[in-house]
């Protein structure tokens, strides 16, 4: 599959998120350079409150929630925010710290479009707590990958990596927030990159031009 920029327009982001919204944060500053070539036209979030949905509303930009206690299954749950996101007809929508995983309304109508940034070297230490798995493992390196979701928990095809060392005396703080210097980094260069060269997936290969 060839995903090619879009000709006479900019190119479309979504962010979804749960949390503080530093990744957000870090696409929001990158997007103010015409020369990145992508807009922030929208940010979701599973839940109230997220830190980074007061970033997107500061800077101005519209913001939903979708929660899944609001539905009743995670099938409508799912519908939903395939709507909710489809609306403002992003180029390609990205996971940053949203901590529910999509199912198959989402991944019908974004598959291929959808990447997430994930804070470990896949495909070790895949969930929700990977630097907390990967200090408890003894790893001396980690970091962090960015890849295409699929129907997996952490397993679709990978984007770019970056490693991070682990130090002797890092608890999960620490490591975390080293991670997340190098994952903003990560997610910025190619969030532009699959922007303004666009993007081909074969298999688990991941080929921007
Ligand atoms: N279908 C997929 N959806 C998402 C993926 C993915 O790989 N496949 N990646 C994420 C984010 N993610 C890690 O990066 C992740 C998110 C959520 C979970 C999880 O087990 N969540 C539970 C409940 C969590 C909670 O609300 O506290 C759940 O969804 O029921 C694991 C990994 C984006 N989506
Ligand atoms: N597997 C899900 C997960 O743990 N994701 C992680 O949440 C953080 C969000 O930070 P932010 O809200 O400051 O952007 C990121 O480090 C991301 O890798």
């Amino acid at each position: 599959m060839r995903y090619r920029p879009p000709e006479g327009r900019s190119f479309r982001l979504v962010v979804l998120l749960s949390g503080t919204g530093s990744n957000l944060a870090a696409l929001l500053d990158a997007c103010v350079d015409p020369a990145y070539g992508a807009t922030l036209v929208a940010v979701g979030a599973d839940r109230d409150g997220a830190g980074g949905l007061k970033i997107a509303a500061e800077a101005g930009i519209p913001t939903f929630v979708e929660r899944v206690r609001d539905h009743p299954d995670r099938n409508s749950w799912d519908q939903e925010l395939t709507g909710r996101v489809a609306a403002y007809e992003p180029d390609l929508v990205i996971s940053a710290g949203f901590l529910k995983l999509v199912g198959p309304a989402f991944l019908e109508r974004f598959g291929g479009r959808y990447i997430n940034t994930h804070n470990t070297l896949l495909p070790a230490f895949p969930g929700m707590n990977g630097p907390r798995d990967a200090l408890a493992y003894g790893v001396k390196i980690t970091g962090a990958t960015l890849f295409f979701v699929d129907a997996g928990v952490d397993t679709g095809p990978i984007v770019a990596q970056v490693a991070v060392p682990v130090m002797e005396d890092d608890d999960e703080a620490t490591l975390t927030e080293r991670i997340k210097v190098a994952e903003r980094a990560q997610l910025v260069e190619w969030v532009g990159r699959l922007a303004r060269e666009g993007w081909t997936l074969s298999g688990r290969s991941v080929t921007v031009p």
